[in-house]
């Protein structure tokens, strides 16, 4: 991974996530980073002074040199730069995409013979290098190549193999998921300030209590139903508020919004054509 040199096209919130958890995890420093845009070079200027990366308009890419591209631009732009791409990549030049809703069937269909693409969803966790990132394989990939992605998303948090079949669900879980729980905070800290508590406070209170939850379930051997009967006395405080939280349709509320994110990452995969075109 030491010798890679990777190309991020596209400078926006997803790339920057990334490229700074890979130079704070350590494991890739700064001059193995390229990254691209289509014009806004305060943009470009902002991410060179932040992180030390090169930072270039994508039409001073020099494609040849580059070991791993990272495709982190929006799904409507994704045509444009496969155009870009075939033709001046070879077939040893890893693709990497991080798009929502666009397979890797649709990327090979229009890129060379047997181009190398994997398909990710990382989230915007990877900042924190607590991503929790899937990796999917497309047809053309070489064993090497799935591996060094694997550990290139390690770098930012945890990462897991999936079949691509699974990716929307994924997406309605962990790509999209992160935004739940800052919901779910905005809540606990409106109800908090509304009872006297000063709005930073609470949210760090909030946050702590979320962050303990999620540590326990990840270093305790209970399940989440285990640690949630062992705060639940019968009648007690913890009832009221879990009786509450379903009387207002709660768990149901959350079951819906990974099945609505992972519908609409189906569509996008489904329809890449005629949303591209909604969305230009
Ligand atoms: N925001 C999130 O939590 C997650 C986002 N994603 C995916 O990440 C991707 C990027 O999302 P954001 O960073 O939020 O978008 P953004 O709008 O912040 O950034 C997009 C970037 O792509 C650049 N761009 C557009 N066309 C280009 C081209 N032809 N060549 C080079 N650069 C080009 C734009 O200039 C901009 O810098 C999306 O496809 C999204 O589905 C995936 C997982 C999580
Ligand atoms: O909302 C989106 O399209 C992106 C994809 C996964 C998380 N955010």
């Amino acid at each position: 991974m030491k010798t890679k040199r990777i190309a991020f096209l596209g400078a926006g919130n997803m790339a920057e996530a990334i490229m700074s958890g890979f130079i704070q995890s350590g494991k890739l420093a700064a001059e193995q980073i390229i990254v691209t845009n289509r014009c806004n070079q305060d943009r470009l200027n902002e991410l060179n002074n932040k992180y030390g990366i090169e930072a270039v308009t994508k039409e001073n890419l020099d494609f040849s040199t580059i070991d791993v591209f990272i495709l982190a631009m929006k799904p409507k732009d994704i045509d444009g730069v496969l155009e870009d791409l075939r033709g001046r990549i070879t077939a040893d030049q890893l693709l990497i995409s991080v798009l929502a809703g666009i397979s890797t069937s649709y990327m090979e269909e229009n890129l060379n013979d047997r181009q190398q693409v994997i398909r990710v969803m990382p989230n915007t966790s990877s900042m924190i290098q607590e991503s929790a990132t899937a990796v999917s394989p497309g047809r053309h990939v070489a064993m090497d190549q799935v591996l060094l992605a694997k550990e290139l998303m390690k770098s930012i948090g945890e990462a897991y193999i999936i079949d691509e079949e699974k990716m929307d669900i994924y997406t309605g879980i962990a790509g999209s998921g992160p935004a739940y729980f800052y919901n779910l905070i905005e809540h606990i800290e409106e109800v908090g300030h509304q009872a006297g508590f000063d709005r930073e406070l609470v949210r760090e209170i909030g946050a702590q209590t979320l962050y303990g939850a999620a540590k326990m379930i990840l270093e305790q051997e209970e399940t989440p139903t285990e640690l949630r009967e062992n705060i639940t006395s019968p009648k007690g405080t913890t009832a009221a508020g879990l009786d509450a939280l379903n009387a207002y349709g709660g768990g149901m509320a959350i079951i819906e919004a990974v099945k609505s994110a992972a519908s609409r990452s189906k569509e996008l995969s489904k329809q890449p054509e005629k949303e591209l075109a909604l969305q230009k």
